[in-house]
């Protein structure tokens, strides 16, 4: 490593939503011999998940802040002091914080010590975290129009509509392709289940109670992610399977299996919602219904376009019922599919990275 490289830090966690984003940045800035190192919490997923994918990671003890319990307030305090030894020593160009309370420490850390700080955000209203720094930062790099609305006039130069930095594989994929791939018949239809990077306990519990019907459509093939920690569970109650239908607890090519798709069933998790406008896919989701993680909106905005179908957690069963149906309507399926070329946003990984100004320190 060369005495003069550039080094960024991407702080990040939780769930892949946030995680996925930061691995497209940090793939980029590598491809631009710019050295990287991602900050998260030793509990959770980007633990693994960034050491997966070749870069370096520091885990701190950072758990969900609750103002009023001391404890955690002390636990805040210790991986403020942390972040600032760790960016002092590492002598850094800027950070990158993607949302989430695991970036909180390590921004407070960065303001202090004077960073340029850079924020991007995945959903379509701004999370709490970004909410708190958006005023000190740089640059904050949303993924749609309407985030706008939530910045004051005042601070709207900042922000940058990017769309959301997606992996690379869903660039550069061909449905065809992939259908050939995964040798899907010319009648076979394929419906795509999954939850957040976590899985969704809702949507698995609705596909069970709909299983029967599924598994009398022999020309609808299921690829269905449950959730790591469903997995066993729903596994074991499933006792007749179409020989083509593939249950898992995860797909780590999920980007051929939607390319190859014809409808999904999904949370709105911000970056499922990017990935199904790259890949023009028609949609029936069932946002989470806790308002902190506004999947509600990121699913209004599809609905509202015509590209997705949106069911409230509670009538998941009809949901399913209505994808049965759905998938068969080619017509509309296809109206859906053209619907989403009007969202489309192009590559965000690099817009953001073009963006970022490490040269002139
Ligand atoms: C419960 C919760 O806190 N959810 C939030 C979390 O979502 P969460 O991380 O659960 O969901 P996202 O949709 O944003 O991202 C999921 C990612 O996992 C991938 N995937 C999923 C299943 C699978 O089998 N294989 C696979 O690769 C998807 O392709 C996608 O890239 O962060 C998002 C981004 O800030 C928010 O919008 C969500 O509200």
């Amino acid at each position: 490593m060369g005495l003069n490289m550039k080094k960024v830090v991407l702080t990040t966690g939780g769930t892949g939503g946030h995680i996925y984003p930061a691995l497209a940045i940090a793939k980029e800035l590598k491809n631009r011999e710019v050295e990287t190192l991602f900050i998260g919490s030793k509990y959770r997923m980007e633990n693994e998940l960034v050491p997966e994918n070749g870069f370096d990671f520091i885990g701190l003890d950072i758990k969900p802040i609750k103002i009023t319990n001391i404890k955690s307030i002390y636990r805040l305090f210790k991986s403020i002091i942390k972040s600032i030894t760790i960016l002092y020593k590492e002598n850094i160009d800027c950070i990158i914080g993607f949302g989430n309370y695991i970036s909180i420490p390590v921004l407070i850390a960065a303001f202090l010590l004077g960073k340029k700080i850079y924020l991007q955000e995945q959903n379509i209203n701004l999370g709490l975290a970004n909410r708190v720094f958006y005023r000190v930062s740089q640059k904050i790099f949303v993924a749609f129009d309407k985030t706008y609305e939530d910045i004051p006039r005042k601070y709207q130069h900042k922000v940058m509509v990017t769309g959301n930095p997606l992996r690379k594989e869903f660039r550069y994929i061909d449905r065809e392709e992939e259908r050939e791939k995964l040798k899907i018949g010319n009648n076979e239809k394929i419906l795509l289940v999954i939850g957040g990077s976590l899985g969704a306990k809702k949507i698995n519990e609705a596909i069970l109670n709909n299983w029967d019907e599924l598994f009398k459509n022999l020309d609808i093939r299921v690829y269905w992610a449950t959730g790591k920690n469903h997995f066993d569970e729903i596994n074991n109650k499933i006792r007749k399977r179409k020989p083509n239908d593939v249950i898992k607890p995860y797909f780590d090519n999920i980007a051929k299996i939607m390319a190859a798709s014809d409808l999904l069933i999904c949370r709105a998790g911000a970056l499922t919602v990017s990935e199904v406008i790259e890949l023009q896919k028609p949609s029936i989701m069932i946002p989470y219904k806790s308002s902190d993680v506004g999947q509600k909106q990121n699913a209004e905005l599809l609905k509202k376009i015509g590209a997705a179908k949106v069911y409230d957690e509670d009538n998941s069963d009809e949901a399913i019922k209505e994808a049965i149906n759905l998938i068969k309507n080619e017509k509309l399926l296809k109206k859906m599919k053209n619907n989403l070329v009007l969202i489309k946003k192009g590559n965000s990984t690099l817009k953001i990275v073009n963006e970022i100004d490490i040269w002139r320190n």
